[in-house]
């Protein structure tokens, strides 16, 4: 299954000693950035964000056009309605967790309704924790309210950049059926970065392999639906 929405990349930066060039289509649903330390995984993460403006090449989402150098086109971050969860989760640490939820609807880009609040909370079970201060969360229910705090800004895109990577074995267990849950649930396509194999087979639609700032192969797959699934926390 792919989305009607796919980027399609072909872009060429500098960055110091570093090169990225790279040219994808991607589909997702999900789309996993795999590939050794300093291959370039963020860099190209940050070209689709915005955050990073390439000195050559064409980035498109559906029929956005966000970046055309030919045309000197360049679409600012925020006008591009991506959602991003990062490693350490960076929520607003002298606002609760409901006041980040809030502050972040503040922010839709999108015309239509959007999610519902309480359905977001009740899809990430994070309702207990809406009244305590992101300083007192574990670092998967962090990562939970983060993503959260994602959805609730209707994302066209969701960019997810080594979002388990600073929890253990357990908490990474916790977190991952939320993110097959939202995966198959908001059909928003979502972009992730990982260092760890076995997740990127568990979550990714197609696996992208990235070396020296190159996608060496684009690896679509079929996942097979599992039983129980369903967050059990
Ligand atoms: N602003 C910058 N100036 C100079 N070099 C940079 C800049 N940003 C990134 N780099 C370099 O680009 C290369 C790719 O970095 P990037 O963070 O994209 O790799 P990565 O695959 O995400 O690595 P990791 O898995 O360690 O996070 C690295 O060598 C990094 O030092």
């Amino acid at each position: 299954m792919s989305l009607d929405r796919g980027l399609d990349i072909t872009v060429n930066t500098t960055l110091g000693d570093f090169t990225l060039e790279a040219s994808a289509k991607l589909d997702g649903p999900l789309s996993v950035l795999v590939g050794p330390s300093g291959s370039g995984k963020s860099t190209l993460l940050n070209v689709i964000a915005g955050l990073t403006r390439p000195c050559f090449g064409r980035v498109t989402f559906g029929d956005e056009v966000w970046f055309d150098s030919e045309r000197n086109l360049f679409v600012r971050p925020h006008l591009r309605r991506i959602g991003y969860v990062f490693q350490e989760g960076r929520l607003l640490p002298h606002l609760s967790v409901r006041s980040n939820l809030k502050f972040s609807r503040w922010f839709r880009r999108s015309t239509g309704p959007g999610p519902r609040l309480e359905d977001i909370v009740d899809l990430l079970d994070i309702g207990h924790l809406l009244d305590r201060s992101p300083r007192n969360l574990s670092g998967g229910e962090r990562q939970r309210c983060a993503l959260a705090r994602a959805l609730l800004a209707t994302p066209s895109l969701l960019l997810m950049d080594e979002p388990l990577a600073a929890l253990d074995e357990a908490r990474r267990e916790e977190v991952l059926p939320y993110i097959e849950t939202v995966r198959d649930r908001y059909r928003i396509p979502i972009v992730y970065v990982t260092h760890a194999l076995e997740e990127a087979e568990r979550l990714g639609d197609e696996i992208v392999s990235m070396r020296q700032g190159r996608i060496e192969k684009i690896e679509r797959r079929v996942r097979s639906p599992q039983p129980n699934k369903e967050p059990s926390s």
